[in-house]
């Protein structure tokens, strides 16, 4: 079994996958992290993250890079988003997702592309969202908490350009996918965006085991 899920930055969508992997006892890939992976060699070799070969030469890194900390900030998901809109960078990282997404005993992963490009035969599709102010504050909670010091002003202009970006690129822009179900977190608890992401992903399950 598949299950794709989807949906802008900070939305939920990773929180909501691994509950998902819990609940169905099945492994999940965050794709966020590739392509955050490509935005940190890019950084580190001093190349140019909107020149794409400089972004297709970064896409050889080994796995144990996706567990390095210094992936989660918000400037290294900005380079993510800007080396994602390549197209060879997208080809790229296209087998490691599919050789995850076909594994036995099935797989879940969150991205942007998933339900559209990377698994469009999915057995479940959800598309989780929030509003900005929503994913802003939930950013800046995250920086809080982390002994940071966030800006709300620039939380808000940094998921917006992000939105943007990902929305308007010319490959595998983020989009709703056919079949896909839409979860607005907005004002959900955690608790309850789970717990609505499992109702519709049993309710999809059923429905293909009708058709
Ligand atoms: N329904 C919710 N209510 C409150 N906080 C939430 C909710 N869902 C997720 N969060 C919190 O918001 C933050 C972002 O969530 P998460 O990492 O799941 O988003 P995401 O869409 O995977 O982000 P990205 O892909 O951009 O990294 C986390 O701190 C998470 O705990
Ligand atoms: N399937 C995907 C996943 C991510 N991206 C791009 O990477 C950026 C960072 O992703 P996060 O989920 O970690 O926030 C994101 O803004 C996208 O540009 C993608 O293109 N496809």
């Amino acid at each position: 079994m598949i299950i794709a899920v989807d949906g802008p930055a900070a939305s939920g969508k990773g929180t909501i996958a691994k509950a998902l992997g819990r609940h169905y006892g099945l492994p999940v890939l965050d794709t966020g992290l590739l392509y955050r992976a490509v935005g940190l060699a890019v950084l580190k070799t001093g190349g140019d993250p909107d020149h794409e070969a400089d972004a297709l030469a970064a896409c050889t890194f080994k796995n144990d890079v996706l567990s390095e900390p210094a992936l989660r900030s918000e400037a290294v998901g900005s380079l993510a988003s800007r080396v994602s809109i390549h197209q060879s960078v997208r080809q790229a990282l296209v087998k490691r997702q599919r050789d995850f997404a076909t594994q036995p005993g099935g797989a879940i992963l969150d991205g942007r592309d998933i339900a559209t490009v990377i698994a469009p035969d999915a057995d479940a599709k959800i598309f989780v969202t929030a509003s900005v102010h929503v994913r802003a504050q939930r950013r800046y909670d995250d920086a809080l908490s982390h002994g940071g010091h966030p800006d709300m002003d620039s939380l808000i202009a940094d998921i917006q350009a992000r939105d943007t970006r990902d929305m308007s690129r010319d490959h595998a822009p983020l989009r709703v996918a056919d079949g896909a179900d839409l979860l607005d977190t907005s004002n959900l608890t955690i608790d309850a965006a789970v717990q609505q992401a499992i109702a519709l992903v049993d309710a999809q399950l059923e429905r293909r085991r009708q058709a």
